[in-house]
C-alpha cells in the first residue's frame, strides 16, 4: 500500500523553479531513494512532503492516519552549544503525545546523554538529530543527506541504525548522493534531476537498464574465438595474453563452463555499479 503519493509536484523560489514536475509514490516499510546532484530539488520535494513548504502545484497524499507522525531530520540541524543530548531530546519528546522511550532511544543511537552539542563528533551529531526525528515515534522518518560529511566508518554505523530503523516498521525516505548508500540501502529510488524525475527502480533494476554489463578479464593457456558464439557473451577482445569478455549477468558461468578450469587463470569480475547508472542517466 502506498502511504506517500507525490503527483506532479511543482515549487519555485521566485523565478526559480526548484522543482518543475516530481511524481512517485511510497510504499509502506520500505526505503525509498531520493537522488539527484546538488541543486536537482530533493531538499524541496521532501520538505513540501514534510509538509514544510507549499508546493505551488501538484498533489501529496499522506496515508490519512500517518500525517502526524511524520519524523524529518534535516541537513546540517544545529542545536544551542551547551545543550545536553539527553535534555535535547527530553525537549522534543515533550512536543508529542506519545514519544519514544528516550533511555531506549539513546541506547540506539549509542550517544551519551550528558554530553553537550558543542562536542559532539559529526558523525554524534548526525546520530542525534536522526533521534530527534524518531522521538516521536514517526511511521515515516525523511532523512535528508544525513551522512554528508561523514567518515567511511560513521557513515556505516548510520546505514546500520537506518536498516534498524526499518525493520522497526518505520518507512524511510532518504535523500542521498552516495550512491552506495542508495545501493546498500534502498528498496527503490527516484532518480531527479533539474526538477524532474528521470527514472524509477530498485537500485538493481537501474543498474540493469543502464547497462548492467558484466565484465570480466583472465589469462588464458586456450584460444577463446569459440566464446564469441556464446548467447550470453556480447565481446571478446585479447590484449597482451588478457582477455576481456564482456556480457549479461550469466557470462561468468557461461565462460568458465565453456573452457576448462586447467586453462583459466587470474580469473577477475566487475559489474557496472549504482555510480555508472547514475551518471548514465543523468547524463554524463
Ligand atoms: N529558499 C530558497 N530560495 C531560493 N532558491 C532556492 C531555495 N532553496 C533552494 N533553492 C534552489 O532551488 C533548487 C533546488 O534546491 P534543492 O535544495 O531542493 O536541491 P537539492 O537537490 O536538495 O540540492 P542539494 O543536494 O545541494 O541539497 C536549487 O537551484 C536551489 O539553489
Amino acid at each position: 500500500m502506498a502511504i506517500i503519493t507525490v503527483q506532479n509536484l511543482r515549487k519555485q523560489y521566485g523565478d526559480k523553479i526548484a522543482v518543475k514536475d516530481v511524481s512517485f509514490s511510497v510504499e509502506e516499510g520500505e526505503i525509498y531513494g531520493i537522488v539527484g546532484r546538488n541543486g536537482a530539488g530533493k531538499t524541496t520535494t521532501v520538505e513540501c512532503v514534510a509538509g514544510l513548504r507549499k508546493p505551488d502545484g501538484g498533489t501529496i497524499h499522506v496515508a490519512a492516519d500517518l500525517k502526524q507522525q511524520v519524523g524529518v531530520q534535516l541537513q546540517e540541524s544545529a542545536m544551542p552549544d551547551k545543550l545536553r543530548v539527553g535534555e535535547a531530546l527530553d525537549l522534543y519528546a515533550s512536543f508529542y503525545a506519545n514519544p519514544a522511550s528516550v533511555t531506549e532511544l539513546l541506547d540506539e543511537v549509542g550517544l551519551d546523554p550528558k554530553v553537550g552539542f558543542a562536542k559532539l563528533s559529526g558523525g554524534q551529531r548526525q546520530r542525534l538529530s536522526i533521534a530527534l526525528a524518531l522521538v516521536g515515534n514517526p511511521r515515516i522518518a525523511i532523512l535528508d543527506e544525513l551522512t554528508t560529511g561523514l567518515d567511511p566508518q560513521a557513515r556505516r554505523e548510520t546505514w546500520d541504525l537506518i536498516s534498524r530503523i526499518r525493520e522497526r516498521g518505520v518507512t524511510v525516505l532518504l535523500v542521498s548522493h552516495f550512491m552506495e548508500e542508495i545501493e546498500r540501502l534502498c528498496d527503490r529510488v527516484a532518480v531527479i534531476a533539474a526538477g524532474t524525475v528521470l527514472a524509477v527502480d530498485t537500485p538493481a533494476g537501474l543498474i540493469s537498464r543502464t547497462g548492467g554489463v558484466q565484465r570480466i578479464t583472465f589469462r588464458s593457456t586456450m584460444p577463446v574465438e569459440s566464446l564469441k558464439s556464446l548467447p550470453e557473451v556480447h565481446s571478446v577482445t585479447v590484449e597482451a595474453g588478457q582477455v576481456t569478455v564482456t556480457g549479461d549477468q550469466n557470462v561468468l558461468r557461461a565462460v568458465v563452463t565453456a573452457l576448462p578450469d586447467s586453462a583459466i587463470s587470474n580469473l577477475k569480475t566487475e559489474t557496472s555499479s549504482m555510480d555508472d547508472a547514475f551518471l548514465a542517466l543523468t547524463g554524463e
